[in-house]
C-alpha cells in the first residue's frame, strides 16, 4: 500500500501541493489529471522524494519516502520515475542504456530482457543506435525502458507519452499498459490526455489547485462528476438545466451531459440551431443553440445543414443518474 499523509509543498511561499492525503494498493494503476499547473509533476516528484516537503509523509509498505536531505541520490530502489526529461546516456546505444540499469547479478539473462523490453517500446530495430540520434518521442521510450528494466514495484509516469505521435502512442499505451498490470506494477500517471486515463486507470485523482478535489474509481468519475471541471478533463461538457430537456420537471438544477449522451429527435425534444460541424472521423461534433441562447455540443455520425432545427433528447435515466450526484 502506498500512504500518502497529508503532505503540503511550497516554491517561494506559493502553496503548489496542499494537505495531500491518499492510499493506493499494490498492482493498482492510477491516474492523476487536471489542468495545466494543478500541480500533477510536483505531486509526482513529492512521491519520489526529490522534495522538501513543508509537512506531511509518504510510506510504501510501511518503509518511508524520505527526501532529498536523506538521500544523496534521490530516489528509492523500489521506486522508478519517467520524468518529462529523459536523463538518458545520449552517446551510448539504446540496448545500453537499457542494460545500465539491469542487475548485475543476472548477466546471463541481460539480452533477453533488453529483448524483452525493446518488443514492448516496439523499438527492437533500434537496439545499436546511439540515443542523441533518436527523436523526442524514442527516447522518451527508451527512458520508459529504462524504468522498467529496474523493475520497479512503483512506476511514477509523468505524460508518458506526450513527446509521440498520435499513431505510434495508441500502439503503445495498449501494450505498456497492459504490460505493467501483469507484472503487478503500481502506476501513477500524470496524463492530459483522457485516452491514457479512461481505459487503463483503475482509479482517477483530480487536482485543482495544488488540492485533491476528486479521487474516485475511474468510471464512476467519469460517469458521476461532480463538476463541471472535472467532466470536462474528459470531453467537452454540456451543463443544461433539467427544464430544458424534461419540461414537465419541476427541478430547478442543471446537469451535465457528454456530447454523446443526446439523441437527436426530428419531432420532439429541446431545440436547438445547428451553428457549426466539426468532423471527427467516426463522428461529427455539432454546434447548436437553444432558442434560449444556450450553446449545446452534441454527436452526429453525419454533418447537420447549419440553420436547421433539430430536437435533443435525454433519457431519463440520464437524468437521475447525474441528479443524484451528491
Ligand atoms: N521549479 C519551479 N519554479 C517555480 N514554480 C514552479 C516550479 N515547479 C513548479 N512550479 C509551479 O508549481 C505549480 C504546479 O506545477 P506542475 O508542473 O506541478 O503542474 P502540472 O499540473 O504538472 O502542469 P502541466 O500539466 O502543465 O505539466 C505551477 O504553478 C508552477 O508554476
Amino acid at each position: 500500500m502506498l500512504n500518502v499523509d497529508s503532505i503540503s509543498f511550497s516554491f517561494q511561499d506559493e502553496l503548489i501541493l496542499n494537505n495531500i492525503q491518499f492510499t493506493l494498493k499494490e498492482g493498482k494503476h492510477l491516474s492523476v489529471i487536471g489542468e495545466s499547473g494543478c500541480g500533477k509533476s510536483t505531486l509526482l516528484k513529492a512521491l519520489y522524494g526529490l522534495l522538501e516537503l513543508n509537512s506531511g509523509n509518504i510510506h510504501w509498505k510501511k518503509i518511508e519516502v524520505l527526501g532529498p536531505s536523506y538521500n544523496l541520490v534521490p530516489g528509492e530502489k523500489y521506486m522508478k520515475y519517467v520524468a518529462q526529461d529523459f536523463d538518458l546516456m545520449p552517446f551510448t546505444t539504446v540496448a545500453e542504456n537499457i542494460a545500465e540499469h539491469l542487475s548485475a547479478f543476472e548477466l546471463d539473462t541481460h539480452q533477453q530482457r533488453i529483448d524483452e523490453l525493446l518488443e514492448v517500446i516496439e523499438m527492437k530495430d533500434y537496439s545499436n543506435v546511439k540515443v542523441k540520434s533518436l527523436s523526442g518521442g524514442q527516447q522518451q521510450r527508451v527512458a520508459l525502458a529504462r524504468a522498467l528494466a529496474q523493475e520497479p514495484e512503483v512506476l511514477l509516469l509523468d505524460e508518458p507519452f506526450s513527446s509521440i505521435d498520435q499513431f505510434k502512442k495508441n500502439e503503445l499505451r495498449y501494450k505498456i499498459f497492459p504490460y505493467l498490470k501483469e507484472k503487478g506494477i503500481t502506476v501513477i500517471n500524470a496524463s492530459h490526455d483522457p485516452n491514457d486515463v479512461l481505459a487503463f486507470s483503475d482509479e482517477t485523482l483530480v487536482l485543482k489547485n495544488g488540492s485533491i478535489i476528486a479521487h474516485e474509481p475511474t468510471r464512476q468519475l467519469y460517469q458521476k462528476p461532480k463538476t463541471k471541471y472535472v467532466a470536462s478533463l474528459f470531453d467537452i461538457v454540456n451543463e443544461v438545466p433539467v427544464s430544458l430537456l424534461k419540461e414537465y420537471s419541476a427541478v430547478a438544477k442543471s446537469i451535465l451531459v457528454y456530447p454523446h449522451e443526446f439523441e437527436i429527435s426530428k419531432e420532439s425534444g429541446f431545440e436547438v440551431y445547428v451553428i457549426n460541424n466539426h468532423f471527427k472521423g467516426s463522428h461529427y461534433l455539432i454546434e447548436g443553440l437553444s432558442n434560449k441562447g444556450l450553446n449545446i455540443f452534441f454527436t452526429n455520425r453525419h454533418a447537420l445543414q447549419v440553420n436547421t432545427q433539430v430536437f435533443l433528447n435525454v433519457s431519463l435515466q440520464l437524468v437521475n443518474k447525474r441528479l443524484s450526484i451528491d
